[in-house]
């Protein structure tokens, strides 16, 4: 039996599986006839590959010379699987590859494939800068022998540099650089300034990760202007001598808090015996509200850590520094002020726009990731993207052992260390993800105590986190990890030159022990799937406690009373993993439904913001602007010169436009949280948002060029057009920066919630 024939049958296998709902029948057919070119191409020299590179635009001859081409250049060749993600990827699918299974190369082919289909430019969308550069560097050759460029972004790229990197056929970007490029490139004034060219075609790395989990980030970019004071930061003060349970109680789940009446009362009298409940208080009242959030609910070292200064956000999914994001305003002064820094600059927002709908900006979006299924009806749903299943080269031979549950986090830990110690004490190496910094911290602490160093991969090193983590299945190496930290890097046994690799194998492989459930199976699959690549033996085990926020949050009123145990302390019970498993569900459910939420109110921004860019470019691009003035104030606009005219008309009714788009936006959210108060009179809250968001738009358009038509009547263009002499102030300084979901709902969820409060309990 062939490669081919043997690969088809476990095809064949994989088609039954239930979630996959590509039929990868079809393309695997094509894996033969690729396979029969492989002779021929060898025979041509570099030249005559890449012409060949360069003649084709059929899927079997793209992948029989993506595959001869890496061959040559990095000397490996693309396994039949690879060649068949390649082609979900062609086909605009999200390719679901295990971990290890050489997504990288995979994409290479397929960004080459597009271009090769008349998609190009393509964009691959990374998760961070450090992957961007990396995959770019290592897949250049392959790019080149095929006969095309390509260029990578990150953070620290100049405006030169990125404009080159664009230009490129195919460019590797994190997502968020991505954004915040177009969100500049949408306020030039000059077409040359812009650095991107159109958004033709994206293969977003680690697809669920992107496309669900940051699809409801927004990206800013923020110009400055001078800080205000802020009443909340002032607040801070306040609430520091509040006492929980006296002054405030925090809720079972742990995610909100409120105000007794005592401590109410405290706070009204240190504010001068105010009345905070009072109509022309509502300032005071919701900055007390999130200054007491910051206070209660957020913890140093597990939601935010202080560095250099700064607050910086910890991502709940990664477990690691969010660069440059922040909570929503309020609650970040909130946050500075509790640890005594000075709020940072904030700025005016210029322009927003969530991850979600900028990459729903590309005219194709593929992807690629180890966990597509558990997500695939949200892909279809948001992006109508569909999953296609690719069986793995090797079968996975990882065991997955069931969860180990204890009552308590004591026992628990205790036993986990014991795990890791006996594991390490043979020298196999273990990797162990916990669910925050403090635990990734605490659970150093305790393996120092018993004699095992390890390698602790947190937020606090994400440098060199890269590196560490290769290391982590040398012989004996105990590596701790906060979830997803170092993803997208290789875990090779006996260490990243496979030295011991032998004898790794021997000890069974990678030992993976998740300290906790996450909030999410995928994350949790993520974290098994570092064991156990391309066939490798390894091994997977979480130990639970129910004492974990996740399952006492969700699934505390289900746990049965006294569960039974074993002498070690390890609950067998079956209603006990139900619980555990039902926690997961629900936390899953309540993320889908804030995204959901979130979505629903930005379709009407979107439909906005494209007519608007439409617009804009036409401005831009065209004597749009000249053309409405001479027939608006005919007689300035005839009297001027007719270069001075283009010039000004154009740049006058960018500014406008662009600021009345920014005003817009700071309505639209402001609209969004008072639709909320309006939700208390019953009426549809989203109805409602498009009642406002609909007529403040066509007024926009309206003001648009009245306010040009203002503008241009009374510039002085006597020496020709000088912007410095006009009412335009562009910022002199942009910034960007990631809105970091609030975990507590909006302010004014908070407020009504504060208010719901009151009004039942009779105050
Ligand atoms: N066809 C191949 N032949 C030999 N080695 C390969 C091949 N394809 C990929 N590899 C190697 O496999 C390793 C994993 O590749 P890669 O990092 O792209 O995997 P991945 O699927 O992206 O994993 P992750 O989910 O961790 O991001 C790399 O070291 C790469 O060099």
């Amino acid at each position: 039996m062939g490669v081919s024939q043997r690969l088809k049958n476990r095809f064949r296998k994989f088609l039954q599986r239930p979630g996959t709902t590509v039929n990868l029948g079809p393309l695997s057919e094509r894996l033969g006839p690729i396979e029969a070119r492989e002779e021929a191409l060898k025979e041509l020299d570099d030249a005559a590959l890449t012409d060949a590179a360069r003649e084709t635009a059929d899927f079997t001859e793209i992948c029989a010379v993506g595959r001869e081409a890496a061959r040559r250049t990095i000397g490996q060749r693309p396994y039949d699987v690879q060649l068949l993600g390649a082609m979900a990827l062609l086909s605009g699918r999200v390719a679901e590859m295990a971990t290890g299974e050489g997504k990288t190369l995979t994409a290479t082919i397929a960004a080459y494939g597009h271009t090769r289909l008349g998609n190009g430019p393509v964009h691959v969308l990374t998760v961070n800068d450090y992957l961007a550069r990396r995959d770019a560097e290592w897949m250049e050759p392959v790019y080149n022998l095929l006969g095309l460029s390509v260029g990578w972004v990150t953070e620290a790229s100049t405006q030169e540099e990125r404009r080159e990197a664009y230009a490129a056929d195919v460019t590797y970007v994190s997502v968020s650089e991505a954004g915040f490029d177009y969100l500049r490139d949408q306020l030039v004034t000059d077409v040359a300034d812009r650095v991107q060219r159109e958004l033709a075609t994206a293969i977003v790395d680690e697809a669920d990760s992107i496309l669900i989990d940051e699809a409801r980030v927004p990206m800013v970019l923020a110009g400055s202007v001078a800080v205000e004071s802020d009443p909340v930061h002032e607040a801070a003060d306040l609430v520091k001598s509040l006492r929980k349970g006296k002054d405030y109680e925090v809720a079972e789940d742990g995610r909100s808090v409120a105000f007794t009446e005592a401590g109410l009362k405290n706070i009204e009298e240190q504010l001068g015996g105010i009345d905070l409940y009072a109509d022309d208080q509502v300032e005071h009242l919701s900055a007390v509200n999130v200054a007491l959030h910051a206070h209660a609910l957020l913890r140093r070292d597990v939601d935010y850590i202080v560095r250099n200064g700064t607050v910086e956000l910890i991502d709940e999914m990664r477990g690691r520094v969010a660069q440059r994001r922040r909570w929503p305003d309020g609650l970040q002064a909130a946050v500075e002020a509790k640890e005594g820094l000075s709020a940072t600059a904030e700025g005016e927002v210029l322009n927003t726009i969530t991850v979600q709908a900028y990459i729903a900006l590309y005219e194709t979006v593929c992807g690629m990731t180890a966990t597509a299924v558990h997500v695939g009806e949200q892909l279809r749903e948001y992006f109508k993207l569909e999953v296609a299943v690719v069986p793995s080269n090797a079968p996975n031979i990882r065991e997955d052992d069931p969860d180990r549950i204890y009552s308590a986090h004591d026992t628990r830990d205790e036993a986990l260390v014991e795990e890791i110690k006996i594991a390490h004490d043979k020298g196999r190496p273990v990797l162990i993800g916990t669910l925050d910094v403090q635990a990734s911290e605490r659970l150093a602490e305790q393996l120092k105590a018993v004699g095992v160093p390890c390698q602790v991969l947190n937020a606090k090193n994400d440098a060199e986190e890269a590196s560490i983590i290769a290391e982590a299945g040398a012989v004996g190496a105990v590596t701790v990890s906060t979830q997803m930290a170092g993803r997208g890097v290789d875990i090779r046994l006996g260490g990243s030159d496979e030295k011991d690799r032998e004898r790794v194998v021997e000890l069974g492989g990678l030992y993976v022990i998740g300290a906790g459930r996450h909030d999410s199976r995928r994350v949790d699959d993520q974290l098994r799937g570092r064991a156990g690549r391309q066939g490798d033996p390894g091994a997977s085990v979480f130990f639970v406690s129910l004492e974990d926020e996740l399952v006492s949050r969700h699934a505390g009123d289900i746990l049965p009373g006294s569960p039974r145990m074993d002498m070690d302390g390890v609950v067998h019970d079956s209603q006990v993993d139900y619980a555990v498993e039902h926690a997961q569900r629900v936390a899953e459910g309540v993320n889908h439904e804030i995204h959901r939420n979130t979505w629903r109110y930005s379709v009407v921004i979107e439909q906005q913001r494209l007519l608007l860019a439409e617009r804009r470019e036409r401005l831009l691009t065209s004597e749009v602007a000249a053309i409405m003035l001479l027939e608006k104030s005919p007689e300035k606009a005839k009297e001027t010169d007719e270069d001075v005219l283009s010039d000004s008309a154009r740049a006058i009714a960018l500014y406008h436009l662009d600021k009345l788009w920014a005003d817009h936006l700071a309505y639209l959210s402001e609209v969004r949280e008072g639709v909320h108060l309006r939700a208390l009179g019953k009426l549809d809250p989203l109805d409602e948002f498009h009642r406002s968001a609909v007529p403040a738009f066509q007024e926009l358009l309206i003001q648009v060029e009245a306010r040009t038509i203002e503008a241009f009547e009374e510039v002085d263009l006597s020496d020709g057009w000088q912007p410095e002499r006009s009412e335009i102030v562009r910022p002199n300084a942009t910034w960007t920066y990631l809105v970091h979901d609030n975990p507590f709902g909006s302010e004014l969820d908070r407020l009504i919630a504060a208010v719901g409060r009151r009004l039942t309990s009779g105050g």
